[in-house]
């Protein structure tokens, strides 16, 4: 089951002048920065309210942020979803139809087991879905 929104990912060149702006922003600054080698990623999380916005900038050319980038520019980069239980809801979409882009949960940032829906199937919006592994 999802739970919740848990954030939204945010594509962005230069993570030090966003995380400024985006601290303008919303008041707060992000309560920590994270780099997941494993996405070719660097990333910063601000709370707001139960809900949290993840600055993503790349790390490498091959990164999936500097690429979207590239093609797109700035901006809305996915929606992550809060599941119970990854490997259920894995399943279940799976067998909704949705193309998973990993069969496996994978580590994400912020103490996540992570999986993400190819946007081909999903009205163009790159889908995550993130369990808490505190
Ligand atoms: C920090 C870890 C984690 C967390 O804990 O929160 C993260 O958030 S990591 C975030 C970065 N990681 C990922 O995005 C992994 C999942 N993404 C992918 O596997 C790929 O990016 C992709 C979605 C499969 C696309 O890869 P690829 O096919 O190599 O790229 P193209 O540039 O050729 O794009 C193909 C096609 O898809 C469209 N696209 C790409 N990204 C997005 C997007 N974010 N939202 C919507 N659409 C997207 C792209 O525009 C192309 O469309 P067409 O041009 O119409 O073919
Ligand atoms: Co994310």
């Amino acid at each position: 089951m999802m739970t919740q929104v848990e954030h939204i990912g945010i594509a962005v060149k230069d993570l030090a002048v966003s995380n400024e702006l985006f601290t303008k922003l919303l008041g707060v600054k992000p309560y920590k920065e994270e780099g997941v080698a494993s996405e070719g990623v660097m990333t910063s999380f601000f709370q707001v309210g139960k809900t949290k916005i993840e600055l993503l900038e790349g790390t490498s050319p091959e990164s999936p942020i500097t690429k979207f980038i590239e093609k797109k520019g700035e901006g809305i980069h996915h929606l992550a979803f809060e599941v119970e239980n990854i490997y259920t809801e894995m399943e279940r979409l799976k067998n909704e139809g949705f193309t998973l882009l990993n069969e496996v949960p994978k580590p994400g940032a912020d103490n996540k087991l992570v999986c993400f829906l190819h946007p081909k199937g999903t009205n163009s919006v790159l889908v995550e879905l993130c369990q808490n592994i505190d």
